[in-house]
């Protein structure tokens, strides 16, 4: 069976609305939209892999928070167990820098975008904690 791909996320909430990033149109999952983050590499913690995958993709310091919730998911490109946490911004203005897009969302745009299925039930989770 293929390795599980560990991967961490974070949910930035800033205003009642949460931070959402585009794939890029090359690789995996092409321009489908998603909670920021990556693979956890060797030796790193998951607040550390956070951390610095919001500050590679878009430029956000955050402080990581409780877990929102761990899902596993087997796409054909490989299978990956998500986990989730709730995240502060600390300092910077999100911009788009490994991400081809990025938007903050309200309930309501949150559910006008298509995701990876693997980030279906955390995208609900999200939507149940805004107003
Ligand atoms: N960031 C992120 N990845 C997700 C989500 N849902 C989901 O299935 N994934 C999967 O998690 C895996 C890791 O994501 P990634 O490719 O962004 O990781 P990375 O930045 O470390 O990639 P790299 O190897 O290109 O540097 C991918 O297989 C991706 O499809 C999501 O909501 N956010």
């Amino acid at each position: 069976m293929a390795r599980l791909i560990e991967v961490g996320l974070g949910v930035v909430i800033d205003s009642e609305r949460v931070l959402v990033t585009q794939r890029k149109p090359d690789g995996p999952l092409p321009g489908l939209w998603e909670i920021p983050g990556g693979k956890v590499e060797r030796g790193e913690t998951h607040e550390v892999c956070v951390r610095r995958e919001l500050m590679e993709e878009v430029g956000l310091e955050v402080s990581v928070g409780a877990i929102i919730g761990v899902w596993e998911h087997a796409y054909p490109h490989g299978a990956v167990r998500l986990w989730a946490y709730w995240c502060r911004r600390l300092s910077g203005e999100a911009r788009a820098i490994e991400v081809a897009d990025l938007t903050w969302a309200d309930r309501l745009s949150l559910h006008e975008r298509s995701y990876p299925e693997a980030s279906l039930p955390l995208i609900s989770e999200i939507a149940s904690a805004l107003p």
